[in-house]
């Protein structure tokens, strides 16, 4: 279930005071522990004890060393199956507490209080949690629900430029997957910033959870989240490769070029809708040079997608604007051609 919080939090508090927790654990990063965190006990009652657990920053702490210092200080404050933890941040941590809760002592509760655009309208809602394995996007995780959701946009007042961006890709993502209303809002929008996205946040939740209320374990309908993630992962995970991170939602914008692109190319989209589309993206996004990433590299990358089956490399690819399809298996001359495409974006 998701809340929207009211500004003195009373429906987190009831939530908190009507079931009984052992102990209560708010897991931060440095940055939601500075801006984030003052709010939340400013609003929690006080008779509800907790600890704090902090990590730095960043997708590079999203790995099984982090898991593993988790797993271990719960051990070492003896938490039972009737502890909780609050996951108070963006996707890293919604996505790692998420994964930390679901599998200690084989599961405890937990709910996200996400404090990104990024993680209010995808990373917290849906159930998928997880880590990466060595620069492997999400490769080791479980499919386990929060509690709840509780949202407070008031959080994005001190979010940074570029990660306000970085969620607006995955709501773009929405629209261009599930509702053309919603791309065609969005679009309207010629600066980014918080006044200009807090109005599309509910559209955009919605449609997250619509798809994930039909099919929760991505066996079908679910993949279609996944648009533009096949060639944004792979981008995604060879920038943590290299030590040089990008954000996922500036590799989510340029895995939707590259996948528009790709869409035409498979003729599932007319040219001049992909033009469009891809035209729009680059309105919001600057160039991501991916010259240094061989097309071998990525190939392989993308032979280990989690939607692959026997090998094939299976898309979810835009059948109209609104409309995704899934297990798209693409030709290979395509595939290397929608990258050339994008990296030929540069000089045009
Ligand atoms: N599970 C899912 O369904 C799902 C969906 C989309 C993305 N993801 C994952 O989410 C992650 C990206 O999430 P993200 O973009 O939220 O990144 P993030 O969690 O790294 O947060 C971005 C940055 O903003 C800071 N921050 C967070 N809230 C703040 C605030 N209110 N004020 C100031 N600074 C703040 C964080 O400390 C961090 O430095 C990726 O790992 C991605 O794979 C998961
Ligand atoms: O919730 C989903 O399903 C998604 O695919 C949403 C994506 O935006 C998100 O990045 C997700 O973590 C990707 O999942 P993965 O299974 O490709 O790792
Ligand atoms: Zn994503």
């Amino acid at each position: 279930m998701i809340t929207i919080l009211n500004d003195n939090f009373s429906q987190l508090n009831d939530f908190l005071h009507r079931k009984t927790f052992s102990k209560i654990f708010i897991l931060v990063d440095e940055n939601t522990h500075e801006y984030c965190l003052p709010v939340l006990l400013g609003n929690m009652e006080r008779d509800l004890g907790f600890e704090i657990l902090e990590i730095e920053a960043g997708e590079e702490m999203k790995n099984i060393q982090t898991a593993n210092q988790l797993w271990e200080i719960l051990t070492e404050m003896q938490a039972d199956r009737k502890a909780l933890i609050i996951n108070l941040g963006g996707g890293v941590i919604t996505d790692m507490g998420g994964f930390v809760a679901s599998t200690y002592k084989r599961g405890i509760q937990f709910i996200n209080i996400p404090t990104t655009l990024l993680s209010m309208c995808d990373a917290s809602i849906g159930g998928k949690t997880g880590i990466d394995l060595i620069h492997y996007k999400n490769m080791v995780g479980t499919f386990a629900f929060p509690e709840q959701i509780f949202i407070y946009p008031k959080f994005l007042g001190t979010l940074p430029f570029k990660e306000l961006r970085s969620g607006f890709a995955e709501m773009l993502k929405h629209g261009l997957i599930a509702d053309k209303a919603h791309w065609n809002q969005l679009t309207q929008i010629s600066k980014i910033d918080v006044e200009a996205v807090t109005p599309h946040i509910q559209t955009s939740m919605d449609i997250k959870q619509n798809v994930v209320e039909k099919d929760f374990h991505e066996s079908n309908i679910r993949k279609t989240l996944n648009f533009g993630h096949t060639i944004g992962h792979a981008v995604e995970s060879l920038c943590l490769q290299q030590g040089n991170p990008i954000l996922h939602g500036e590799a989510v914008a340029m895995g939707m070029i590259s996948e528009a692109h790709l869409a035409y190319l498979e003729n599932l989209i007319s040219e001049e809708d992909a033009k469009m589309i891809i035209e729009n993206i680059q309105r919001y996004y600057p160039y991501l040079d991916i010259s240094d990433f061989k097309d071998e590299d990525i190939t392989a990358l993308l032979l280990n997608d989690k939607k692959n089956v026997d090998s094939k490399i299976n898309f979810s690819l835009l059948t109209e604007i609104g409309a995704c399809n899934y297990d798209h298996q693409c030709s290979q001359k395509n595939i290397l051609e929608s990258l050339s495409f994008y990296r030929n974006l540069n000089n045009a």
